[in-house]
């Protein structure tokens, strides 16, 4: 099947030809990968609950070059971050990533001991931003023990996410680092182009693609439960239960009024706290994990209804349980007071909100009946503005992870990787 995946003068050729993957080695591909809102569900899922989670359209873009220099560049510029090995130096780590038959493994604790030692990161760092290096330098030695390859590579990733805010944005990164290193290595092919700015895989290359995600996921949320990086691989409308996705069909147009609390917080030391509560509680905790399996499943009843004859008491419903989740999520420890602030802020509108993603401060989703008065979501939002917090509406059900012709990428997009053109080695 010839298929075009080129950003350079559309390069036509045969996938799998010999020919294919040399070009490939001189040529760049950029791919995307959504954030995420998580609507119930959060931390509950890690503990084998439902969640329902649905793609942002916010996204992570990834644009991967591979060369023949000998070297492994990464520019991270949301962080500020711009590093480069030589790859005779990385093959220095292939005793603890030895050449792998089998698929997606679990990192080990001497593999992440071995690569923060190479990266010079003390073992008890908490600073989530070296995750990011982390989790890269496993999918690429993981990867590479698996495809008998280390390849010389260019990747920079630049998001429209907040990071660490709830959104999903180390999932973006994770699913966007994976596709991309599994189409350096033919893991992958390249998709069709079906529209003139984005392409997708076949069913079963998703499911590497998030199978790869979720180990990086690993290392940057230590116990993820994987509906981040479902969401970031397939997008759309999800549910989420204990490893099993299940796309929700013709999810209305939920409108969404996300906040940003800029309370920068780890999701990796909040899922860790609810599992210690849990265990210190369990009588008293396990109780409200399965109450929020239920609010996730009347959510999900309520927003077929809302599909098939949307009645004002279908929202009164959604708003309902978004309050009782909000209690729920609080009484498991991932509340913090500028949440709370948001929710005040929001019911003094007769609006209703909740925290999305690992909370702890970062954003909370507020839901907007479709005929609400314009002029209250002003009022809210000037108000959170005044708060200090960062607010815009939002749609939901956004494409999960796609390949890019450079040339129909946004301007925006287009200027940020041309900025990084001349990015030294
Ligand atoms: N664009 C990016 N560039 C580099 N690293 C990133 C990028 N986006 C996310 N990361 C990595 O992910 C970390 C944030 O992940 P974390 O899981 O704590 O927050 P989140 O994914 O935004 O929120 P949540 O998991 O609650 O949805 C960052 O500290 C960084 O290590
Ligand atoms: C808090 C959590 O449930 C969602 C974070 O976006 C963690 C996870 O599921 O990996
Ligand atoms: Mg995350």
């Amino acid at each position: 099947m010839v298929r075009k995946g080129w950003n350079l003068g559309s390069l036509v050729c045969r996938v799998g030809s010999p020919g294919f993957y040399l070009k490939m080695l001189a040529q760049e591909s950029i791919v995307s990968s959504p954030g995420k809102v998580i609507l119930h569900g959060e931390h509950a899922v890690v503990h084998g609950k439902v969640a329902l989670a649905v793609g942002l359209n916010l996204r992570t873009f990834l644009r991967i070059r591979c060369s023949k220099h000998g070297k492994v560049l990464l520019n991270l510029p949301n962080l500020g971050t711009c590093l480069n090995w030589e790859v005779a130096t990385l093959q220095t780590l292939k005793t603890a990533f030895p050449a792998d038959s089998d698929g997606p493994k679990s990192p080990s604790p001497e593999q992440i001991a071995a690569l923060k030692v190479f990266v010079g990161i003390a073992s008890e760092s908490a600073d989530t931003e070296n995750l990011a290096v982390l989790a890269f330098l496993y999918l690429y030695l993981s990867i590479g023990a698996k495809y008998r390859a280390l390849p010389s590579l260019e990747i920079i990733v630049w998001s429209e996410l907040p990071t660490g805010a709830g959104l999903g944005s180390s999932a973006a990164y994770n699913v966007s680092m994976a596709a991309a290193l599994l189409m350096a290595h033919g893991a992958v092919g390249f998709p069709a182009q079906e529209e003139a700015e984005s392409a997708r895989w076949t069913a079963e290359e998703l499911n590497l693609i998030n199978t790869w995600a979720f180990q990086g996921e690993k290392i940057i949320h230590g116990n993820p439960s994987g509906v981040d990086n479902a969401v970031g691989t397939w997008g759309g409308a999800l549910r989420y239960h204990a490893g099993k996705i299940t796309s929700l069909e013709r999810v209305p147009k939920l409108r969404i009024l996300l906040t940003n609390t800029k309370v920068p917080r780890s999701t990796k030391l909040l899922v860790a706290g609810v599992k210690d509560k849990v265990l210190k509680f369990p009588n008293i905790l396990n109780p409200v994990l399965s109450s929020i399996d239920a609010i996730s499943q009347e959510c999900e009843r309520v927003l077929k209804e809302v599909n098939q004859n949307p009645s004002a008491d279908c929202y009164t419903v959604l708003e309902e349980l978004f309050d009782i989740n909000q209690h729920h999520l609080n009484v498991l420890g991932v509340g913090h007071p500028s949440l709370d602030r948001l929710c005040q802020v929001t019911a003094s509108h007769g609006l209703h909100s909740k925290l999305t993603g690992a909370g702890g401060g970062g954003c909370g989703i507020t839901l907007l009946r479709p005929d609400v008065d314009p002029a209250v979501v002003e009022a809210a939002k000037q108000q959170l503005k005044a708060c200090g917090y960062e607010c815009w509406e939002t749609h939901i059900g956004a494409p999960g992870i796609s390949l890019h012709v450079f040339s129909a990428l946004r301007e925006e997009v287009q200027k940020v990787f041309q900025t990084f053109e001349k990015a030294e080695l």
